[in-house]
């Protein structure tokens, strides 16, 4: 792909007179490089970064296009939980009062009686009785009036400690302290492994990737070979491995050799998309950027890694607008393809893509879940250049959206690749990759990035350019994390904890993971019975409500976000300050996500997790991979405890009270949808049942078990990768264990080697690898027709090619079109899928059975390849 040159002027007075012509002309430009391909350089053309043409917007993505897509909303008469809480608080309120006005009442009767005494009593009483109302005004400040006094209470601390009303009535006593002083038998071990781990991070930071393999030297074992081991091991371990990663990826070197830009302006990006940066607010690029765009610009394949809020986004983004900028405009085709795991995160890439390409004439389709599959169907009937999109909703358009077909995607992106790798999105994603032009782009990013070769072959991805940024699975240095530890015991006390931070210490813009929604769900009316102000996000909310509670949040309008890991990757929200684990994640990676929340772009955070006895392995295993400083932990004083466990003594009742009613509301609210249903089924039966079929690639069977399969195997899988990391620092009791134990780490490398050489199933197994790896290093026969083009080919040739290909009677298939012959197939091989046999042709079948039977599809698939011959 050639660059095109954009004009720069570096004259500041030209630029000063120029200011007004040129603003006024670059409007008249914009418009005519939407219209002309010609007319791209306009030599007058002032490019202003400063703001004056362009002031950076303060978000930089918005849920405008989210809401758009959003379904017309069933007007129901249940009350939301918040209105639940609120109706609950008022109550409690209200009965204060009047238990405060009975006391106030009593104490009138007191003063009546006192009449009859001395004056000396009578003085007396009249102090005690001022007293007695002191108290009881303060008594009568609500829960929440307290929530927002909290920070002036602690501010006057120190002078008044007893008084309720002037500060506190507890003292604070919490502690960082450096994990190196802490005695904790475990921690004992931390001077050293910190040691090691900050040589290992210099030896790192020229952009070097985090070798998992070389963890080897951060073994403490007191051998001899200390100070040679790092090379040593590099040379020993897994050289098969090392061989595969070596003939797998291209040499970035040998590509690109200056890739230090110091401004997007000096990257040779079309002025389009340098006005859609400004107006973004971006004018020097991250080191992922940096790397990222001259590559992808080439075309390559990329697989890249950064650290959290490092800026992965826009690096694959800018090289898509910039190379759709030069498409050929007279068909309209769909071609790039970009995929994230969750919702919230496919909305975002869509919005900054959106604001990205604001001045161009790019178009763009948001394909997710819980928004309207109509409108997308109408969307991508226009062909739209770029489709941002979730796996499931994704190939439920390939399957059931007439027309839509994937086979002219140019680009594909994978954002959170490693997710999508793992089980769960694995199908998903090889039946979408199924449908792609091998000749295609791909580019992969994730802050956890594998470079595994097995996992990363499955996506057919050519020689592709490794660009691991920092050291990877390492979290941002400006990011401190703070550890409270919860023995056995104290388990219980969780909620509590939690109560405590974001009372007393952390107020604002605090997102809180949970592992369980239920469990997110009950803090949420803990929170807002005791006025903290917070919205929840998690997959048992409708669409609508995880916009507006991420909008909520987004906004200040609450202080807490209550999620699960639904909200853990790429969210981009500006200004979190704290993350809180109520629970440690089920993995290292899943860590780096969720703490990756604040600390974005080279901004301050904090996050604090709650470490049970069981999560000491992966806290080690953080400990291990972050610097010294970053580390602390809190202590929470046990009077504070007492008095929070109290608090929430106090409300149990009414929590259970709001989810009661809440259940209720839930049932109420279903029967009538279920009555709008049956009415709306009655109303519009025949429209309803004349709709084909919608088909998905598994069976409701499969789906279930692919689902179940990934929840427990994120977990298991999950483990096993962070006990690998860890195998020789954190397991090292077990492993000393082994037949290796007491060897030196020389002599137990030359043992494995020797080994692995005498093991012929072995021997088998890596020159099976490094010959796949020196495959796909091959460059493909031109003549050689892809998947696609044998798709193409047989769509043409009609139905002959099929019958002899498949050997069934797909010609009869064609011709008979009655419901029998439709379903006579399509169970048969939903059967063989089932088996894993032959799983992607009988999907394919199913789908040509659908199109067949389907008259509207079967036409429209040949309007598409007449055009296209
Ligand atoms: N060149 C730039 N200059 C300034 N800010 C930038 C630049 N590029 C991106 N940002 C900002 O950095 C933040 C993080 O960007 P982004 O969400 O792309 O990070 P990420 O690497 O994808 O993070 P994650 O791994 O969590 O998904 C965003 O707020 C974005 O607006």
């Amino acid at each position: 792909m050639d660059f095109v040159m954009t004009i720069e002027d570096d004259n500041e007075e030209n630029k000063k007179l120029n200011n007004e012509k040129n603003n006024e002309k670059n409007k008249r430009d914009d418009k005519n490089n939407i219209n002309s391909e010609n007319d791209i350089i306009n030599p007058e053309f002032t490019f202003f970064i400063d703001g004056i043409n362009n002031k950076p917007i303060e978000h930089p993505w918005d849920f405008n296009a989210a809401r758009a897509g959003l379904k017309p909303k069933i007007p129901v008469k249940s009350k939301s939980i918040d209105e639940i809480i609120e109706n609950k608080r008022l109550e409690a309120k209200k009965k204060k009062n009047h238990e405060i006005n009975d006391k106030k009442k009593m104490n009138y009767d007191d003063d009546e009686l006192s009449e009859s005494e001395k004056d000396d009593d009578l003085e007396k009483k009249y102090i005690d009785r001022n007293k007695k109302k002191e108290t009881m005004k303060h008594d009568e400040v609500s829960e929440d009036d307290r929530a927002e006094n909290d920070e002036e209470e602690e501010d006057s601390d120190e002078d008044e400690p007893y008084t309720f009303g002037g500060g506190v009535d507890y003292v604070i006593e919490d502690e960082y302290v450096d994990t190196s002083e802490n005695e904790d038998e475990d921690e004992d071990e931390r001077p050293e492994e910190k040691n090691e781990q900050k040589k290992k991070k210099a030896s790192n930071s020229e952009g070097k990737m985090y070798d998992k393999d070389s963890k080897e030297d951060e073994d403490e074992d007191e051998d001899e070979d200390e100070d040679e081991s790092d090379e040593d091991s590099n040379e020993d371990d897994n050289e098969y491995e090392r061989e595969r990663k070596k003939a797998y990826f291209a040499d970035k070197s040998e590509i690109i050799q200056n890739e230090d830009a110091e401004s997007f302006q000096t990257m040779n990006l079309s002025r389009p998309i340098l006005k859609g940066l400004s107006q973004l607010g971006f004018i020097q690029p991250t080191q992922i950027q940096k790397e990222t765009i001259p590559i992808a610009l080439m075309g390559k394949d990329i697989c890249g890694g950064a650290i959290t809020g490092s800026g992965k986004t826009i690096a694959f983004l800018v090289p898509i607008i910039e190379r759709l900028f030069y498409r050929p405009r007279q068909t309209a085709e769909v071609r790039v393809l970009i995929l994230a795991p969750t919702r919230e995160l496919t909305i975002q890439c869509h919005s900054v893509a959106s604001k990205l390409a604001a001045f161009t004439d790019i178009t763009l389709c948001l394909c997710v879940g819980g928004l309207s599959l109509k409108q997308q169907e109408t969307e991508l009937r226009a062909r739209p250049d770029i489709v941002i999109a979730t796996p499931g909703r994704l190939i439920d358009h390939v399957r059931n959206s007439p027309s839509f077909l994937l086979e002219s995607i140019e680009i594909l992106v994978i954002d959170e690749a490693d997710r999508m790798l793992e089980v769960g999105f694995a199908d998903e994603l090889n039946e979408i990759v199924k449908y792609c032009p091998k000749s295609r782009q791909t580019m992969l990013f994730s802050a956890t990035m594998t470079d595994n070769v097995d996992e990363l072959i499955r996506l057919s991805l050519n020689r592709p350019v490794k660009l691991m940024i920092d050291s990877i699975k390492s979290t941002n240095t400006k990011l401190i994390q703070e550890f409270i530890r919860i023995r056995e015991y104290q388990e219980k006390n969780r909620e509590i904890i939690l109560l405590i931070l974001c009372k007393k210490y952390f107020k604002h813009k605090v997102i809180i993971f949970f592992r369980t929604k239920s469990v997110a769900h009950e803090m949420k009316v803990i929170f807002g019975l005791l006025g903290l102000k917070a919205s929840e996000l998690h997959g048992n909310l409708s669409q609508e409500q995880r916009l507006e509670a991420l909008e909520a949040f987004r906004d200040g309008k609450v202080d807490y976000l209550l999620a699960t890991d639904l909200a853990s990757r790429g969210l981009d929200i500006k200004g979190i300050e704290t993350v809180i684990n109520y629970d440690i994640p089920q993995s290292y990676d899943q860590y780096i996500h969720r703490v990756g929340r604040t600390a974005r772009a080279g901004r301050n955070g904090r996050s604090v997790t709650l470490t049970g006895e069981s999560d000491r392995k992966l806290l080690k295993l953080i400990i291990k991979h972050s610097q010294k400083e970053q580390i602390k932990k809190r202590k929470i004083d046990v009077e504070l405890i007492k008095e929070y466990s109290k608090k929430l003594e106090d409300i149990k009742e009414k929590v259970e009270e709001v989810l009661k009613e809440e259940k209720e509301e839930k049932l109420m609210n279903q029967a009538e949808m279920e009555l709008l249903k049956g009415q709306n089924l009655l109303k519009y039966e025949n429209e309803i049942f004349s709709r084909p079929a919608r088909t998905w690639f598994q069976s409701e069977k499969e789906k279930k078990l692919s689902k179940n399969l990934s929840a427990d195997n994120i977990d298991v899988k999950k483990r096993m990768r962070d006990e690998n990391d860890n195998e020789e620092g954190v397991n090292k009791k077990k492993i000393k264990r082994d037949k290796y134990a007491g060897m030196s780490r020389k002599k137990k490398r030359r043992m494995k080697l020797r080994e692995d050489d005498s093991n012929p199933q072995m021997k088998i197994e890596n020159f099976k690898a490094v010959r796949l790896a020196k495959k796909s290093r091959r460059p493909a026969k031109i003549n050689k027709i892809s998947e696609n083009d044998k798709t193409k080919e047989k769509a043409k040739n009609g139905g002959e090619k099929k019958k002899k290909n498949n050997g069934i009677g797909f010609e009869m298939d064609l011709t008979d079109v009655t419901k029998k012959a439709a379903f006579a197939v399509v169970p048969k091989n939903t059967n063989k899928k089932g088996k894993g046999a032959g799983k992607g042709k009988s999907n394919d079948v199913i789908k040509k059975k659908v199109k067949s039977s389907n008259g509207i599809k079967k036409k429209s698939m040949n309007v598409k390849s007449k055009r296209r011959k």
